[in-house]
């Protein structure tokens, strides 16, 4: 995940690889609601891990399930339908498949037990509206209290009396998820059971409590009824599906009425694999549609087995000229239409998918029109008009109507500063406008604020499309530091990189690494051939900051004295320096790179965008350097310290291959009196100003 600002995609070519999706959302957390009210350890194979089944796991938590987690399996231990916990307060952040559910099974359980729940979420959370299942369980005979506005969370739940001689109604129209929370709740009402429990604990009917209370011994049949239109058809064939999996056979006719039978109860299946997510397989399709012109994008996790509706989104791709082989469980993706072909289709199927087709449509061959997505107001954002104004900021045509998006190819895009409105969708549609594949516009980057809110249903998205996407090496933005030892270029660089989501080099170790390797290897310092041979030789890996070499961390080992005065010896050989030439270009690679070294912006990256040469006085940089050893409890002379580092910048100016000196358009750095924070923000500054998105580093 990207915990920035913003992150920057450069201007992007071509996709091609392997990608593994993580779990299926919807999947995830009705499994995690299911497995937490049946008895009994269920095993989840391959669970979602991200921000909307963190917050189904912490009310599992609260309600006193067990949860265990051992690599890709997670153990739930669950309540029976009859939790301890009487009072509890739950935080569902923007989850609507945590709150609609737990809102539903909290409310039959409170009438159960006379327990008092409360349910919240992020403030969008309290603007996505809960009312038709307000209305449906007051109807069934809950106490439920809208804390805030009402028809919206936060909610409270405070027991009382099922009435359940009538069917169940609730309206379906704004969300499916209204009659998915019913669906997983009301076996709760069905089976048979002991004597309830009054809000005050007793076991007698509370007041004013139509018989029979509780339900009949051999338990009754719950009906729900759906009230006009039912949206998001699919997600309710989700839901019957696990349900089915956990002994609850749901009698249907059509999407109008729905018998959960008499006696019915939560089974455990023991365990359940979770399918990968079908929507978060649509940013990939769209890929392999754009940009898969030589080798497939490959998704692995999801296919044409899905149980998912949104695996639809495949059609549609398919209708705008994507060629797909479906396996059972797996997908490849490849270009074929060129542009693509626009469509006219009705979206209601594929509500969460049909985002990324709104971003597609911009590399089509005209018009495309997405119809009967209302829903898309009520979401994460008012995705209708969170969708119209960024792509509008790209430069296209787009017409916006209550219910549906009409998107206008666009020949030139302009660099934009997408502004995501807290919605993990945002994010990952609009990063597939970074492609620039049509002949004759000139690629432009573009730049995704906030990108850390993909957590919500897929924390490395991000990392996972640099995996699979190439672009121009010229293309990726570099920055280079470069300075003299002990300026704290090093600091430096790891800053500005974690603040842009870069990649860093730290080119000073690659020099110590081989003059570690050429130690060991018994090879002199003066011996230029044997060092060069070295160096084309190393096993490197880095980690973080870690440097491993042949499979072992050396990192600490690379900060001995011995090592680094080698390091500096053997760095004047031209034929060492050309053997790493290749390796250090290498790691220019997506979203950016910032290089540290001594020749960064001289001679390994000529054309990079922004160079820094960070300077401090001798005796600042002595000072830093003899805390720093202090520190580590080795005694050093703060005056033997200083004459080191002035033979040293000797010794670095003065070579003959790569002297040390700014290169002749590096912006000069003096931080002998500026925090690193200060440095870093200088940096950063420098750096937007060259960049074309109108000094929109922020939110
Ligand atoms: O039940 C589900 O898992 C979902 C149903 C859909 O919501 P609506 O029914 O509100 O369209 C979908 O958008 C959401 O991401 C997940
Ligand atoms: C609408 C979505 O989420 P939620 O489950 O919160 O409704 C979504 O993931 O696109």
């Amino acid at each position: 995940m990207y915990p920035i600002p913003y992150l920057d995609l450069p201007p992007l070519g071509a996709a091609a690889g392997t990608v593994r999706l993580p779990g299926s959302k919807s999947i995830s957390n009705r499994l995690l609601l299911l497995a937490g009210l049946s008895a009994g350890v269920t095993t989840l194979v391959d669970l979602l891990d991200s921000d909307d089944t963190r917050v189904m796991l912490d009310a599992l938590r609260g309600l006193g399930c067990r949860i265990e987690q051992q690599g890709r399996h997670t153990r739930i231990t669950g309540v029976a339908g009859k939790p301890a916990v009487l009072e509890a307060d739950f935080f569902l952040g923007n989850a609507g498949t945590a709150m609609r559910p737990l809102t539903a099974a909290l409310a039959v359980i409170s009438t159960q037990n006379g327990g008092r729940y409360t349910l919240s979420g992020v403030p969008r959370m309290h603007e996505r509206p809960i009312g038709d299942l307000v209305d449906a369980l007051r109807a069934l005979g809950v106490a439920v209290e809208c804390l805030g506005n009402e028809g919206y969370p936060p909610l409270r739940l405070a027991g009382g009396s099922l009435l359940l001689d009538a069917p169940v109604r609730v309206r379906g129209d704004v969300s499916s998820q209204f009659l998915t929370a019913l669906l997983l709740a009301l076996p709760l009402a069905a089976g048979p059971r002991a004597p309830t429990l009054g809000t005050d604990g007793s076991s007698l009917p509370p007041e004013g409590a139509s018989p029979p209370w509780g339900g009949p011994a051999a338990g009754r049949d719950v009906v729900i009824e759906v009230i006009g239109e039912l949206i998001s058809k699919p997600y309710i064939e989700i839901t019957l599906n696990l349900l089915a999996r956990f002994g609850i056979a749901v009698r249907r006719e059509g999407w109008q009425r729905f018998t959960i039978p008499a006696g019915s109860a939560y089974v455990t299946p023991g365990e359940v694999h979770v399918e990968a997510d079908a929507s978060s397989a649509s940013y990939f399709i769209a890929l392999g549609a754009l940009a898969g012109v030589d080798a497939p994008v490959r998704i692995e996790g999801v296919g044409a087995a899905s149980i998912q509706g949104d695996i639809r989104f495949v059609e549609a791709a398919q209708a705008m000229g994507a060629r797909v082989m479906a396996e059972p469980n797996a997908l490849e993706v490849r270009r074929g239409a060129w542009p693509l072909k626009a469509i006219e289709l009705d979206c209601n199927h594929i509500p969460d998918a049909a985002m990324t087709l709104a971003v597609m449509a911009l590399y089509a061959d005209g018009p495309s029109t997405l119809t009967n997505i209302a829903s898309w107001r009520v979401k994460e954002t008012d995705r209708i008009a969170a969708m119209a104004t960024e792509l509008r900021k790209l430069g296209a045509q787009v017409e916006e109507g209550a219910d549906h998006i009409r998107v206008w190819p666009l020949a030139q895009f302009k660099p934009a500063a997408i502004h995501t409105y807290d919605d993990h969708r945002m994010a990952m549609c609009l990063s597939l406008a970074a492609f620039h594949t049509l002949k004759g516009a000139a690629p432009v980057p573009v730049r995704i604020l906030d990108p850390k809110c993909v957590a919500k249903t897929y924390p490395d998205y991000f990392e996972t499309l640099f995996g699979v996407v190439a672009a121009d090496a010229a293309q990726i933005p570099v920055i280079t530091i470069d300075g003299p030892t002990a300026s704290g270029k090093g600091t430096l660089a790891a800053g500005v990189a974690q603040a842009l989501g870069y990649h860093t080099l730290d080119s000073g170790s690659l020099y110590r690494v081989t003059a570690l390797a050429a130690r060991r290897a018994q090879v002199a310092a003066d011996d230029e051939a044997g060092l060069a041979a070295v160096a084309r030789g190393l096993h490197l890996q880095f980690e973080g900051t870690n440097v491993i070499l042949d499979g072992v961390d050396v990192t600490e080992r690379l900060r001995d004295e011995a090592v680094g005065a080698m390091a500096s010896q053997i760095s004047v050989w031209p034929q060492v320096r050309a053997a790493l030439f290749d390796l250090q270009c290498g790691f220019r690679q997506l979203p950016g790179l910032v290089a540290d070294g001594r020749d960064m912006g001289t001679v390994i990256f000529p054309q990079a965008g922004l160079k820094v040469f960070l300077t401090a006085t001798p005796a600042a940089r002595a000072e830093r350097r003899h805390k720093q050893l202090i520190s580590k409890g080795i005694p050093a002379s703060l005056d033997s310290l200083r004459a080191d580092l002035e033979a040293r910048d000797a010794r670095d100016k003065n070579r003959s291959t790569a002297p040390l000196k700014p290169a002749q358009d590096a912006l000069l750095l003096d931080n002998s009196l500026l925090g690193i924070e200060a440095s870093v923000q200088q940096v950063i500054a420098w750096w937007n100003a060259r960049l074309p998105f109108d000094g929109s580093a922020g939110c």
